[in-house]
């Protein structure tokens, strides 16, 4: 099967020039917002997902159910921009995972980065990261590459590691390299809390590239996507601050635009209507 959309992201990696700016996207809004935007690149946040569809913390509490249906409906608001996915511990063993996978494939999605905590998960800012041993996290990857080799697929696999909180940077970078030798294409140590460690990684996971996430009131520092490209990061993985924006807001007068008129807009409606009547329908012909 081919995917286009892992072969867009696959040639922005290859790209020297480059730096893929990944803005976090959870729901059908933020990712229409991200892509009015101009970005290339959503970026589905599992921590965005867990907030907004559950009310709930970033615990490990979605389902893949949850994060394989929004992925699809994500991916598939422009089949033209490759969606990269937050896809958490995949629930456990290389079978869970591999089944995972060919799900994500399934929906349309560019790329998916896979860590190595326990099930019972948290955030990578939060404390108290629980992590599997190198073995399990390594069986985790390999699994991953074996059901993308059994779609004949070829979805970038991104490996997370959350262990410089725990085990430290020597031990973090080991885990990524572990994982690159298993199957992994892209590298992302999670929860880096210098400048210092940020640009280390990079040195150390070379030539493999490497992933940066960013969260605002988290513990990694923010940097812009030149300081990110500077140091020679490949993907910046960021908030998207436009959503509130687009809801509602002032303008120079005063007065509110935005709402939900503008949010319609946003999501296709003038589009929607056209089809309609392109097709022969008849129900916006008097206005939307
Ligand atoms: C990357 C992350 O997994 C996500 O869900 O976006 C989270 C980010 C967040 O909590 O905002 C993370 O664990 O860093």
């Amino acid at each position: 099967m081919v995917n286009k959309a892992a072969a867009k992201l696959r040639a922005q990696l290859a790209d020297p020039d480059e730096i893929v700016v990944c803005p976090g996207v959870q729901d059908g809004l933020s990712a229409r917002v991200c892509l009015q935007q101009g970005f290339r690149n959503p970026y589905m946040t599992g921590a965005g997902i867990a907030i907004s569809l559950l009310g709930m913390p970033d615990l490990g509490l979605i389902t893949a159910d949850d994060m394989v249906r929004n992925a699809s409906m994500i991916a598939s608001l422009d089949r033209t921009v490759p969606v990269i996915t937050d896809a958490d511990t995949r629930f456990g063993g290389p079978a869970m995972v591999a089944r995972s996978v060919e799900r994500y494939i399934l929906a349309g999605v560019a790329g998916l980065h896979i860590e190595d905590q326990v099930s019972t998960k948290r955030c990578g800012h939060l404390l108290g990261k629980e992590l599997i041993d190198v073995a399990t996290y390594v069986a985790r990857i390999r699994a991953a590459d074996a059901a993308r080799r059994r779609l004949e697929d070829d979805i970038v696999l991104i490996a997370r590691t959350d262990a410089l909180q725990s085990l430290g940077f020597d031990e973090a970078v080991r885990r990524l390299k572990a994982a690159v030798a298993a199957g992994a294409d892209v590298a992302f140590l999670e929860g880096m809390t210098t400048k210092d460690d940020m640009q280390k990684t990079v040195e150390a996971m070379a030539p493999t590239p490497c992933l940066l996430n960013m969260v605002s009131g988290g513990v990694t520092p923010l940097i812009d996507a030149a300081e990110a490209r500077r140091m020679r990061y490949k993907i910046a993985a960021q908030e998207l601050k436009a959503t509130g924006a687009i809801r509602e807001r002032q303008g120079p007068d005063g007065k509110v635009i935005g709402g939900v008129r503008e949010c319609f807009e946003v999501c296709g409606l003038s589009e929607c209507a056209e089809f309609d009547k392109e097709m022969g329908g008849k129900a916006y012909a008097d206005g939307v």
